[in-house]
């Protein structure tokens, strides 16, 4: 440690930047400045970072749209990851259920993460209901202080009416919630506030998988982000 302190003194720049603290935040944490830039991962990947935010009822079609693309992506040769809500609820959020609140800190972390992800240059697909506007706005805002000349955040509105979500029902939730067996249910019992401006909107029950992920992966193309 004391030699790579050594070394570090003698380069022109501190590598840590002092971060204004918050209320009762402790102001002795730095920022630790990248060595690699923004721009070398953009040209090493070949394409720019960004969160495709997937939003929907349970059972429109996140993930599964969210795959599909990732897929094609990844075909493309680009760097991608998917971020599903069943997943990193076992993990990452395993301590949250769906309280208005708990959905709320779900899609704060989840946001946090996605940054990352985003920072790491990676284009990251994730699929969470995020039900409330203010917080897929409060994330979108967090991604928009960057040196891009696109917006890191893309929200993708997945539009299924509830009937058909109902009708797929994947994983019988649906049939539980009527019956009383799980409470809190979106759509149901719990509120979902519609995307007012998503970036891309995809109706999964006028088109097949395949063409909603070809929308999805066109906007990337039509915006400039696959072209670095
Ligand atoms: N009460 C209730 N309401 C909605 N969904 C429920 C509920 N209980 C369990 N599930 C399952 O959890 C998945 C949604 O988790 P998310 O993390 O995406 O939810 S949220 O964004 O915090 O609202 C959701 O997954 P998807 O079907 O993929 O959306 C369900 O499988
Ligand atoms: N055009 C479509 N787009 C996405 N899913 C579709 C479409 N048509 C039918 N489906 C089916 O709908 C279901 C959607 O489930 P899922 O992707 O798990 O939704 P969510 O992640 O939003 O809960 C899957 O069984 C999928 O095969």
């Amino acid at each position: 440690m004391d030699f790579f302190m050594s070394l570090l003194s003698k380069t022109a720049a501190s590598p840590y930047q002092e971060i204004e603290s918050e209320g009762d935040k402790s102001s002795d944490v730095v920022w630790h400045l990248a060595s690699v830039s923004h721009a070398q991962r953009e040209t090493a990947n070949g394409h720019a970072p960004a969160v495709l935010w997937f939003t929907g009822l349970s059972g429109s079609g996140k993930s599964t749209v969210a795959n599909a693309v990732d897929k094609m992506l990844h075909d493309l040769g680009c760097k991608t990851y998917v971020l599903d809500g069943d997943n990193v609820r076992h993990g990452l959020n395993g301590d949250l259920g769906f309280s208005d609140a708990d959905r709320v800190e779900n899609i704060r972390r989840i946001g946090e993460v996605s940054k990352l992800f985003v920072d790491a240059g990676l284009l990251v697909s994730t699929a969470f209901i995020s039900p409330f506007v203010e917080d897929r706005e409060s994330v979108r805002a967090q991604l928009s202080d960057s040196q891009h000349s696109n917006s890191q955040f893309i929200e993708v509105y997945i539009d299924t009416p509830i009937e058909v979500c109902e009708q797929r029902d994947p994983k019988g939730l649906y049939k539980k919630a009527r019956a009383g067996e799980i409470k809190n249910f979106t759509g149901i019992d719990s509120a979902y506030e519609l995307p007012i401006n998503p970036e891309v909107h995809v109706k999964t029950a006028e088109q097949s998988i395949e063409a909603c992920a070809q929308q999805v992966v066109d906007y990337l193309k039509c915006n400039g982000y696959l072209d670095v």
